[in-house]
């Protein structure tokens, strides 16, 4: 995968993923986007009619889409933020254990941390609001996210 598509925590502190859009991955450049919007409609649609109240009918859109790579001599983890998205999917792109050890996504106000995720799982969660949140550091290895933030419209 092209190094371009890598988001960085510098990126976000430097006033976020618009003013860096290489680091982004635009499906339509990997001729991934027919496919990505039938993943978002058949899978995570009805995730979100069930888990979000008031959110029946609209499709989800997603407005930015990354992978994170965590490595402890590189960006070993993310600091808290809330993400610039209605709600956020993260998929586990490898293995904990096998992979990487450490690492995971920690809520902050919740107390609740998921570390144990499995390759291709997702993880959804509200964006903006409530779900203040970080990466946590990963400390041998290499971990690897799929995270698309969404607003369903
Ligand atoms: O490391 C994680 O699972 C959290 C990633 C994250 O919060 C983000 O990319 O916005
Ligand atoms: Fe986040």
């Amino acid at each position: 995968m092209n190094r371009a598509f890598f988001a960085t925590q510098d990126s976000r502190i430097e006033g976020g993923y618009e003013s860096v859009p290489t680091r982004d991955i635009h499906m339509k450049q990997i001729n991934f986007d027919l496919e990505w919007h039938q993943f978002l409609r058949e899978y995570v649609q009805p995730v979100q009619k069930r888990v979000f109240m008031g959110y029946d009918s609209d499709p989800p859109q997603a407005n930015l889409n990354f992978v994170v790579r965590y490595r402890p001599d590189e960006q070993p983890a993310l600091q808290p933020h809330h993400d610039a998205s209605t709600y956020t999917i993260n998929i586990a792109l490898n293995t904990p254990h096998k992979d990487y050890e450490g690492g995971g996504c920690r809520f902050v106000r919740q107390d609740c941390s998921v570390t144990e995720s499995r390759r291709g799982w997702m993880l959804m969660h509200p964006g903006r609001l409530t779900h203040y949140h970080e990466g946590l550091p990963t400390t041998k290895g290499t971990r690897y996210i799929f995270v698309s933030f969404v607003d369903p419209e």
